[in-house]
């Protein structure tokens, strides 16, 4: 059969439609044979035909070009008589993955071969344990009949290791069938990469293929590529390494005859032993240079994928230009035969060794602009030379033909990594995949308390060291995934930190021997693993102590306590004074403490009501406001909005505000208090600050799920109104009344009674 494609065509197949053989391996010597359909090719003759010398890699393509899902074909015979292994073929394939992984779920197997994929979208259940179908309310086991995690059998997919993310889930189950790029957006140890590496196992193992790089005779800067079954290129290289010491052996034996021949002639014939030794050097030297490039014509197997259990998963997060988009190596010897050769010094970037698998790239927009628009190709193309990446390098000189880069791409990150991604990238991400949002909390339910124990014992099974979790101290971590997820009736899905928290509290179970990790663990545990922000607020809650700027008692003219979180999972008691002086000009608000956008425009909405309220001529008037040491982080979000608004009335009557007491809540400019985000752990704040009572907005009464600790330290006070606020907080009853009905008569609710209910602001400080 003929074949008009010429040694430099682009050699792979496309990646988009595999041959059936799944080998793909193109004619590169442009002599006519197409040695795919070569399916009856007899073996070579006599059995003895050297290798081609020029590394020319039309011998290894017809060595692996027999058609693989030949049964009978189980050992291939090279055209050289080199008896290759034939590898696992198609059938051998799923019990391969069942031998290579220990998986007992035909699911994969199933996935591999083109089966449903979509039935195996449905989440798993926890097994291995007895059920109560109809548990009560406060079982934290969700009805699980378990003395320890030992009990349970944690699924062999990672995919249904996931617990909540049913969206993304079911999204990589889809994307992986269909083989579409996808974009995560979340919160930071939400199971993101967990996601990329499960597609990577539902992706078919079969379709895997070895990348070789052989040596160009006719341009030694354009290697040649070649692409074979995966576990064939190492069987190519072993080889053609074998082949070049037989070589080598064959040249050394020759060589010492001749130099044996001549130097008995020089000593029997010409009696001259120097003259022989001379010759015998010269000999040597030639048959050395000789021998030189024969090294040269063993391919450089670039990407092996010969001992993968799944495809391959690259996590090229923060990878540099090279490690992303592979590299030639620098040769300081670039010529007079100590030279090596170009296609020996090409190493595979991320996106070829990703090929036919899962390319995981996080936190993506910082990637430069370059970088993203080169992986935009490889994605396009499906192809990718490989340059050196340095343009001083002589490997800059060298560009390998184009190397496969058939994978999914999965791109993580927050909601600012996808605002500063390439556009381009994006579209094409957009239009040729799915988007997901991950979520931050899942419904408290039976079944996801089930799922959060399972997601116990999983975490102590990857870790291996760890003992297991008794039935309390199983509930004590599932009591904290309540509370961090901050909203009631909801579950926190930050897996990592929680998972940090299982660790943390095994670790000091097995520091004493302990048999089991008990809740005396987890609470141990939750005092240690207090994070970099945790550690923050409370040293900085001490300081203010030391310095007497935290006031938690008696009444102060326009000073209110108001509160802040940190982090994701810490409050702080944050002050804020205000002063009303008259104004040299027209008067104007200001506001201090690096406030962020936000925090400026509830300062503006507070101003409206003030504006509103006073008695006095607010215009000739300045206002400022100060968000005492709010450090360099600055204030954002506008939960701070009825801390301003009782500060600047109380500065503006000058009646004192009580300082037991501390606030957050959000306003509108109709004097409603709206939710915020944050509440627990600013209550927690308020008590550690030494306040007996705080405001809170109603709408985030459900939210609050405090330690034990604080509930007998501080009053929580639910609040729907900026009048109500005025009332709790000013002093003086007679000053007090007449502010608060004056104010009730400006504003009146826009919203109906029994406050409001909605989303917690999504910047909560
Ligand atoms: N949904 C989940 N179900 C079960 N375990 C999870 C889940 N999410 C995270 N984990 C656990 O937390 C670990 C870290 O999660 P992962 O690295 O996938 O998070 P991520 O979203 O990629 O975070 P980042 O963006 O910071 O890399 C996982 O290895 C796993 O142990």
């Amino acid at each position: 059969m003929s074949n008009e494609k010429d040694a430099n065509d682009p050699p792979t197949e496309d990646p988009e439609e595999p041959d059936e053989s799944g080998v793909g391996t193109p004619d590169p010597t442009g002599n006519g044979e197409d040695a795919r359909d070569d399916g009856a090719r007899a073996p070579a003759d006599d059995g003895v035909d050297e290798p081609d010398d020029t590394g020319d890699p039309a011998s290894d393509e017809e060595a692996v070009a027999d058609d693989p899902t030949d049964p009978d074909n189980s050992d291939e015979v090279w055209d050289d008589g080199i008896v290759v292994d034939d590898g696992p073929g198609p059938d051998d394939a799923g019990a391969g993955r069942e031998e290579a992984t220990g998986a007992t779920s035909e699911g994969v197997t199933e996935a591999n071969e083109g089966g449903d994929i979509d039935e195996l979208g449905s989440s798993v259940e926890v097994e291995g344990a007895d059920i109560d179908e109809d548990p009560d309310e406060d079982d934290l086991l969700g009805g699980l009949k378990i003395d320890t995690t030992a009990e349970l059998e944690i699924p062999d997919r990672l995919v249904d290791q996931v617990i909540g993310q049913e969206h993304a889930r079911d999204v990589i189950i889809k994307a992986a069938k269909q083989r579409r790029h996808v974009m995560m957006i979340g919160s930071p140890g939400t199971g993101k990469s967990m996601l990329a590496k499960a597609m990577s196992e539902l992706l078919p193992k079969e379709e895997l293929q070895d990348v070789l790089v052989y040596h160009n005779p006719d341009d030694g800067n354009k290697p040649k590529v070649r692409t074979v079954p995966a576990g064939k290129g190492d069987q190519i290289v072993d080889a053609h390494r074998e082949e070049a010491r037989k070589r080598n052996q064959m040249r050394s034996l020759l060589m010492w005859i001749i130099i044996a021949v001549v130097l008995g002639y020089a000593l029997i014939i010409v009696g001259q032993i120097l003259v022989g030794i001379i010759a015998a050097g010269v000999v040597y030297l030639v048959f050395r240079y000789l021998n030189r490039g024969s090294d040269a014509m063993i391919p450089n197997l670039l990407v092996n994928n010969g001992d993968t259990k799944t495809a391959p998963f690259r996590d090229a997060t923060g990878a540099h230009a090279g490690a992303l988009l592979g590299d030639v190596r620098h040769d300081p010897f670039q010529s007079g035969g100590m030279e090596t050769p170009s296609h020996d010094r090409v190493e595979a970037g991320a996106i070829h060794k990703a090929n036919k698998g899962v390319l995981f790239i996080d936190e993506i927009n910082t990637l430069d602009i370059r970088s993203q628009q080169h992986l935009m190709t490889a994605i396009q193309e499906g192809e990718f030379s490989i340059t050196g990446q340095s343009e001083r390098s002589s490997g800059a000189m060298v560009q390998t033909e184009p190397v496969p880069t058939d994978f999914v791409m999965i791109a993580a990150g927050n909601l600012d990594a996808m605002e500063n991604m390439h556009p381009a990238l994006r579209s094409r991400i957009k239009g040729y995949g799915y988007e997901v949002y991950m979520e931050d909390t899942i419904e408290d339910t039976p079944e996801m308390r089930r799922k959060y124990v399972r997601f116990i014992a999983q975490e102590v099974a990857k870790d291996g060291r760890l003992p297991e979790f008794s039935a309390d101290a199983i509930e004590e971590v599932i009591l904290e995934a309540k509370r961090r997820s901050g909203r009631k009736g909801h579950l926190t899905l930050l897996f990592r930190n929680l998972g940090g928290l299982v660790r943390v509290a095994g670790d000091i179970a097995r520091g004493e021997d302990a048999e089991l990790t008990t809740r005396e663990h987890v609470l141990q545990a939750k005092g240690r693993s207090r994070s970099i922000e945790q550690q923050l607020a409370d040293d900085f809650i001490e300081r203010r102590k030391d310095y007497e700027l935290q006031v938690s008692d008696g009444y102060v003219v326009g000073r209110v306590n108001g509160l802040a979180v940190m982090g994701e999972d810490s409050g702080i008691m944050l002050p804020v004074m205000a002063e009303v002086a008259p104004s040299q000009g027209p008067g104007e608000v200001i506001a201090t403490g690096q406030l962020k956008e936000m925090a400026q425009e509830s300062v503006s909405n507070v101003s409206a009501i003030i504006k509103k309220f006073s008695d006095e001529n607010i215009s000739e008037m300045d206002i400022h406001i100060q968000f005492v040491q709010a450090g360099q982080q600055g204030v954002d979000g506008d939960s701070a909005s009825i801390t301003v608004a009782t500060a600047v009335i109380s500065a503006l009557e000058n009646v004192g505000v009580d300082q037991s007491l501390a606030m957050t809540g959000s306003l509108s400019v109709r004097g409603d208090v709206l939710p915020v985000g944050g509440v627990t752990h600013k209550i927690e704040a308020a008590a550690k600050a030494g306040c007996t009572r705080v405001i809170i907005p109603q709408a985030n009464e459900q939210d609050v799920m405090i330690e034990d600790e604080y509930k007998d330290m501080i009053e929580v006070i639910p609040v729907s109104h900026i009048s109500e606020v005025l009332d709790i907080a000013l002093e003086g009853e007679a000053e007090k009344d007449s502010l608060v009905s004056r104010l009730k008569s400006i504003t009146g609710s826009a919203l109906k009674e029994g406050g409001v209910s909605g989303p917690s602001s999504p910047s909560p400080q």
